[in-house]
């Protein structure tokens, strides 16, 4: 987690300074032995806070009758939320307005206000503790943006109309302007306000849970999880009414994921949204009026006709039951781009699946021969019905049925009697699932082909790296690193290796006489003939210029195995005859070689003997093999 700047830090601080009764409020929190009735007494100064206090004395959970006193609600709700509410209302207060263009302070305060509703009620349903403390945090879990509105009012309204017209997310764009993003400085402004290390750290990574690495279903993964919903229902508040229609399914999908069905979600919404109106009265904040989230769901079908302009979806209707095949036909009937196959039972239903290829099937769960059960187990264990999306229609509401058809592999299930509007919803969450599905096997299509270019790339750039261009052959580092390889295994096993300089005569000659293109053809003819005749185990590389290098790892431990080995290199060479275009080129080598003896430390040393042997044959007049051996220089010529 990134904590933002201190300077940036200290600016907005001082813009988030508080006075008056709020300063009276904070010092008296901060008091350890401040008593209750003192900070009910400061706290029936503030309407707002006074009003709200009582409300989520109510609503908490250890209150086991109606909270009427403020001195008992103080106690109920504990002084740390005290403090920071207290900031959160007066930031409120203090910000009702401003003048950074572009920067909609009520409609930044009426989402704020719904997510800390929404975390507050989420955090009840899925009992998590700190709730009380969830409603402070969501109000201020998106305070970074107003402190860098506030602190660099230029450049945000810049970035503000920006943003109006591009897919970037919020805070890149903040960090592209700012060099900080309203993540980090809500994180740190939270540390600042008391509110607990991890609360602080779920709100930094609730825009993209994903990056926050938390392991699942640990309890920083659940908050950070609850705070995202929060902001998917918030935004989903505050969205016209064209984009409500297509959030709807995204919120769907996640109410699956914390375990609610629609029509328990769908109650939870409509409860937040009644208390948003409820408490936006008492902070004097704008909410807007939303009709009930079944209304929503049922206006939202039509969305899906208008997007599903590519080939028809399939849904395959599994059922019995002739009048339940009815309804769900009816039900699709009038939703415009899905094809509706039916069978009556399992078994009809696996061959027609794998003639028809279906993206949902919905099934009844109870049908001769084959169940809705035995027909997703059997579905699941092929791999094109993998894919399937699988709707379980069911008259169990026993959570141990539900578990098993979970397991077997469906992906939702709809209670009997049949809901339309839910039904709908859920064919639209599961239409919405299939399209990130699709989006998403895109993605790895397009990521397999790109890690396969890769890799080719990669193994392309290892070859070049150790392989010299003109010739083709392993250049100077894949020789060098052969041979320290080859050193090590000879000192490990104790068999003797040699090495071969290999040195084409007066080519210096061919360059002046015919020019570099031919003397580089000339490089290439010789290193591809001595490379054909290169025997198993035996390492051939350029080494620079017109020099190249043998390693000749096993059976040469003396001038007797060593020279039969160079001269038969030389007089390969000897009897080539070069033909380059209408030019026959003679060409001759010499030859130093030298073995590995008990006296070398390295096979730098090694290399330097063959270097003078080498040398040796060049002085003597080419065309010649000398071998190092025991400080001396024999020429093959004497032996
Ligand atoms: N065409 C071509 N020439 C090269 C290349 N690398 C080095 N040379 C030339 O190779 C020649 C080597 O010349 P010298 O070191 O004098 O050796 P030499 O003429 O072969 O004479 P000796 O080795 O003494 O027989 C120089 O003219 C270099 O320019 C190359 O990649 N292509």
């Amino acid at each position: 987690m990134r904590i933002a700047d201190s300077d940036e830090l200290k600016f907005s601080s001082s813009l988030l300074s508080f006075k008056g009764t709020t300063q009276a409020l904070l010092e008296a929190c901060h008091q350890e032995d401040a008593p209750n009735s003192e900070i009910a007494r400061l706290i029936q100064t503030d309407s707002v806070l006074c009003s709200y206090l009582i409300r989520l004395a109510n609503v908490s959970n250890q209150a086991t009758h109606v909270v009427t006193s403020l001195s008992e609600a103080v106690s109920l709700v504990g002084i740390p939320v005290i403090k920071q509410l207290t900031i959160g209302f007066s930031l409120v207060d203090q910000f009702r307005s401003g003048s950074v263009n572009g920067f909609d302070y009520q409609e930044f305060w009426s989402h704020s206000l719904l997510m800390a509703l929404a975390m507050q009620e989420l955090g009840k349903t899925a009992r998590i503790c700190a709730q009380d403390e969830l409603f402070a945090c969501g109000l201020m879990a998106r305070i970074g943006c107003l402190a860098l509105a506030t602190t660099h009012p230029d450049k945000y309204a810049t970035l503000i109309k920006q943003k109006q017209n591009s897919s970037i997310s919020l805070a890149t764009l903040e960090q592209q302007y700012l060099q900080t993003d309203h993540n980090e400085l809500t994180a740190t402004l939270l540390s600042d306000f008391g509110l607990p290390k991890i609360l602080v750290e779920a709100v930094y990574y609730h825009e993209i849970p994903a990056e926050s690495g938390f392991s699942e279903g640990s309890y920083p993964f659940q908050l950070v999880n609850l705070i995202y919903l929060a902001k998917q229902i918030a935004d989903f508040g505050l969205a016209s009414e064209s984009e409500r229609t297509v959030r709807i399914s995204e919120l769907m999908l996640l109410s699956g994921k914390i375990g609610l069905d629609t029509e328990s979600f769908g109650n939870l919404i409509d409860q937040i949204i009644q208390e948003w109106h409820a408490c936006g009265k008492i902070l004097q904040v704008k909410t807007i009026k939303l009709p009930s989230f079944h209304n929503m769901i049922s206006a939202s079908v039509p969305y899906l006709e208008m997007t599903t302009s590519d080939a028809p979806w399939k849904v395959l209707l599994v059922e019995d039951d002739p009048f339940g095949l009815e309804t769900a036909e009816e039900v699709l009937a009038d939703m415009l781009g899905y094809t509706v196959f039916s069978a009556t039972n399992g078994k009809q239903a696996l061959s027609l699946a794998m003639d028809i290829m279906p993206h949902i099937i919905v099934t009844d769960w109870a049908m001769p021969v084959m169940d809705g059960l035995a027909l997703t187990r059997a579905l699941r264990t092929t791999a094109w019905g993998q894919n399937m999306y699988i709707i379980m229609l069911t008259g169990y509401e026993d959570d141990k049925k539900i578990v098993e058809a979970f397991e077997a592999g469906v992906n939702d299930y709809v209670t009997k009697p049949v809901n339309v509007p839910a039904f709908r919803a859920r064919l639209h969450a599961a239409w919405h699932y299939r399209k990130l599905q699709e989006a998403w096997e895109r993605d790895q299509l397009h990521l397999k082909r790109f890690a396969a270019e890769l890799a080719v790339t990669n193994q392309k750039l290892k070859h070049d790296a150790l392989t010299d261009m003109l010739t083709g052959i392993p250049n100077r580092r894949a020789g060098m690193k052969a041979l320290t390889g080859a050193w090590n295994s000879a000192n490990r096993s104790g068999q003797s290796i040699a090495v071969m300089l290999i040195d084409i005569d007066h080519f210096k000659k061919i360059n002046d006489t015919y020019g570099h293109a031919i003397g580089d053809k000339v490089l290439k003819e010789v290193a591809t003939s001595i490379r054909n005749i290169t025997r198993k185990g035996e390492i051939f590389c350029r080494i620079g210029g017109e020099e190249f290098l043998m390693i000749c790892p096993n059976g040469c431990t003396d001038a007797k195995s060593a020279f039969p080995l160079a001269e038969r290199l030389r007089q390969h060479v000897k009897m080539q005859e070069i033909n380059i275009d209408e030019t026959r080129i003679q060409i001759s080598i010499s030859i130093g070689i030298a073995l590995k003896d008990a006296a070398m430390k390295s096979d730098e040393q090694l290399v330097k003997a063959a270097d003078r042997a080498l040398y040796a044959a060049k002085n003597s007049g080419r065309d010649r093999v000398y071998l190092a051996i025991e400080n001396q220089l024999i020429s093959s010529n004497f032996y």
